[in-house]
């Protein structure tokens, strides 16, 4: 098994899952890493754990350097269970570590988790630990993207423990930013943000701040590559991710059983495209909607639609939207869309969701009745067009 040494004395002893594709209903298709660090000195500390099933995977690598029962701390940044399930088998194998976690959110998280059995120090903001030559600086980053996270600075290595932040979901062998192709890591963390982080703008913009005031020559994440060359790179992205301003970009979002709404939404495509915006089309039955929240998270517009069935929408723009609401974007123009055939409820009611998210409207819905005439696609192609003027 592979031991990497991120710094002296500081190993990556997480586990590479390169199976997951689906992680609590965001597609993963490359895969994930489940990060954890071990830090060696006079006394020893792991930071995070893993998903249970790759316990032994975390146990295994930690054995290779020390005793696992010599280890003292368990810094525990974030409660959710891909950084914390293998507290359990962990702390069989390391009974007499302390479980360190944030206070009172983590203390209240992980003891709804796993009990009480273990023994815990509640930390707060600005509270330190000394490890010899090294110690542990905790920084309390609320809502990102649970109320217990934090992230755990070491001021003597420069070598900052983000959790979640600055994560992506990718699997490899390599585990650093400078061995993998950068674009698909960054790609990998847009994705990552606008699908886990984007409600939590404000905190991000917050925390970003803190960093900024860190010494920095490593950022080590929980998920996928640690930075160190290209540190620059991914706070700048961080900082565009979470600056609330969208760019002059377009989703049009549809599903259509018998291809009218489609075509509705080519036309609508089309009217994006004379007027300059890049626009990107998006048929629920083949598009993840985390791969779609991906693009929204930038795009000022955005175009939803749905023919009508059994008096509804599709449930498959429903699911869309809900999981939109959930992310709640802001500062968006919309657009409702749909073909029916007698009584057209579907575009009142996509219209009706996306007002309920404080979207402001582009323009009239558009709804036709069955398939719709060249000259109609024509209109609305000039309709958009006009509309972006
Ligand atoms: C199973 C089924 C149920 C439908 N229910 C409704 C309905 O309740 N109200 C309505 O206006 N149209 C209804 N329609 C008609 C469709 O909305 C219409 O055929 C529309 O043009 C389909 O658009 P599409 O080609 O994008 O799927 C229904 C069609 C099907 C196949």
């Amino acid at each position: 098994m592979d031991r990497l040494e991120i710094k002296k004395g500081i190993y990556f002893v997480g586990a590479v899952d390169w199976d997951v594709r689906s992680f609590h209903g965001y597609s993963t298709n490359r895969g994930a890493t489940y990060n954890a660090y071990l830090i060696v000195d006079e006394k020893i500390a792991l930071i995070d754990t893993v998903k249970a099933p790759f316990a032994e995977e975390l146990l295994r690598r930690v054995r290779e350097i020390v005793d696992p029962a010599k280890v003292d701390y368990l810094v525990s940044n974030h409660v959710e269970m891909d950084h914390s399930g293998a507290i359990p088998q962990v702390m069989e194998a390391m009974p007499n570590a302390v479980i360190v976690t944030s206070a009172p959110s983590g203390l209240k998280g992980l003891k709804a988790h796993y009990g009480d059995k273990y023994q815990y120090m509640g930390v707060k903001a600005g509270d330190s630990l000394k490890l010899g030559s090294r110690s542990l600086n905790f920084v309390a980053t609320p809502m990102l993207h649970w109320p217990d996270n934090m992230v755990t600075y070491c001021p003597e290595e420069k070598l900052l423990f983000s959790n979640d932040a600055f994560g992506q979901h990718f699997s490899s062998n390599l585990h650093f930013d400078d061995q993998v192709d950068l674009a698909v890591v960054l790609q990998e963390a847009k994705k990552y943000y606008a699908n886990i982080l984007m409600p939590y703008g404000v905190q991000t913009q917050k925390a970003l701040q803190i960093v900024k005031g860190l010494e920095l020559d490593m950022i080590a994440p929980s998920h996928g590559v640690i930075w160190r060359s290209h540190i620059q790179d991914i706070m700048a992205a961080y900082d565009e991710f979470s600056n609330g301003e969208t760019n002059e970009e377009a989703v049009v979002v549809y599903d259509s059983m018998w291809h009218s709404t489609e075509k509705m939404a080519r036309a609508i495509l089309e009217g994006f495209t004379r007027a300059g915006v890049s626009a990107k089309l998006f048929d629920l039955k083949v598009n993840h909607i985390s791969d779609i929240m991906t693009d929204v998270l930038k795009a000022k517009y955005i175009a939803v639609g749905s023919p009508t069935l059994n008096n509804n929408m599709m449930p498959t723009v429903a699911s869309f939207l809900c999981y939109m609401k959930g992310l709640a974007p802001k500062k968006r123009k919309f657009l409702a869309f749909g073909s029916y055939g007698w009584g057209g409820q579907s575009i009142p009611q996509i219209r009706e969701s996306l007002q309920g998210m404080g979207f402001e409207e582009i323009m009239e819905p558009v709804k036709l009745t069955y398939i719709p005439t060249e000259e109609q696609l024509l209109y609305i192609e000039e309709k958009i067009a006009e509309n972006m003027g």
